[in-house]
């Protein structure tokens, strides 16, 4: 299957039309974060379920996978975002249905990186929208490496306060062990995203892959005003997250694609140009 310009239908869902004519909504979620802090890693583990451990670090591009929710297949798309410099951030910031700002429990420097982005996600959302009250966007924050417990640097009571300062959703989790919690993170940003583009599909019951998680995915089946925002506990174990209300982010944007894969049910790695190793499956 192959995936061409997408385009709004009349209740404001995104969708592409395949090369079999069929026309899916699809979610654009964009990878944000300091250099070395497992963006490309969260990226393949959740299109193929491995862990890798090389690639090369200058490339950006953007990855795609149909999932189904509610028995609708629908296109979740990956920018994993290479921002050494800073530069044109408006080809992530007018792309994305949804943010995921993503730093190493390891490294405090790249959480302050993390908030750096908040920022110029927020300001971004702030410019574009002031006064509208238009459609809104997740914001998530996501301390990765939590294998590393011993080397950490960055509490998870920190994360969790700084994504509640900034109103975003927060995790910590790991790229390099457990398939089921990145793919839970990823599955509940992408429903997020559906329930945002198309309220009406807030009240229809959730796919829910792992038991682990149906508490938290249940809660935010609930239309906002009826949720009640989980705290995350220092020293539990991730994947947790907290949501104490969605930020707004415009929809007024399509994608600058480079280096598009569309990666099917069964993705093989191959499909990759990153040069990425990769050792666990
Ligand atoms: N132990 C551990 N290592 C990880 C994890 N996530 C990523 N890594 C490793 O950290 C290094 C950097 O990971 P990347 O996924 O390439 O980081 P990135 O954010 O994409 O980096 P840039 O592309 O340079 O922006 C690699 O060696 C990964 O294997 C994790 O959850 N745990």
């Amino acid at each position: 299957m192959n995936a061409t310009g997408g385009r709004k239908t009349s209740n404001n869902l995104q969708v592409t039309t395949t090369a079999h004519g069929s026309n899916l909504p699809e979610v654009n979620i964009a990878l944000l974060g300091a250099l070395g802090v497992g963006k490309s890693a969260l990226t393949v583990k959740y299109i193929t379920k491995r862990f890798i451990s090389e690639y090369d670090p200058d490339l950006e591009d953007t990855y795609s996978k149909v999932e189904i929710f509610d028995q609708q297949e629908v296109i979740v798309r990956l920018m994993d975002t290479c921002d050494k410099e800073g530069k044109e951030p408006d080809r992530y910031l007018k792309w994305a249905d949804a943010f995921l700002v993503v730093y190493s429990i390891t490294s405090r420097p790249s959480f302050k990186h993390a908030q750096q982005y908040l920022d110029l996600v927020v300001q971004n959302q702030n410019q574009r929208h002031a006064g509208t009250g238009n459609s809104e966007c997740p914001l998530i924050l996501i301390g990765n490496k939590v294998d590393l417990e011993r080397y950490r640097q960055v509490s998870k009571l920190e994360g969790a306060s700084c994504a509640k300062k900034y109103q975003a959703i927060f995790f910590e989790t790991t790229a390099a062990e457990d398939y089921q919690e990145v793919e839970n993170i990823f599955h509940e940003v992408a429903r997020h995203i559906l329930r945002e583009q198309d309220p009406s599909s807030a009240l229809k019951p959730l796919y829910i892959g792992d038991d682990k998680v149906a508490s938290t995915a249940n809660r935010n089946s609930l239309p906002r005003n009826q949720r009640s925002p989980t705290s995350a506990l220092p020293n539990q174990r991730s994947p947790t997250s907290t949501s104490p209300r969605i930020t707004l982010m415009p929809k007024d944007r399509r994608p600058d694609e480079k280096n598009f894969v569309m990666v099917d049910r069964n993705p093989k790695f191959k499909l990759f140009n990153k040069g990425f190793k990769i050792f666990q499956s």
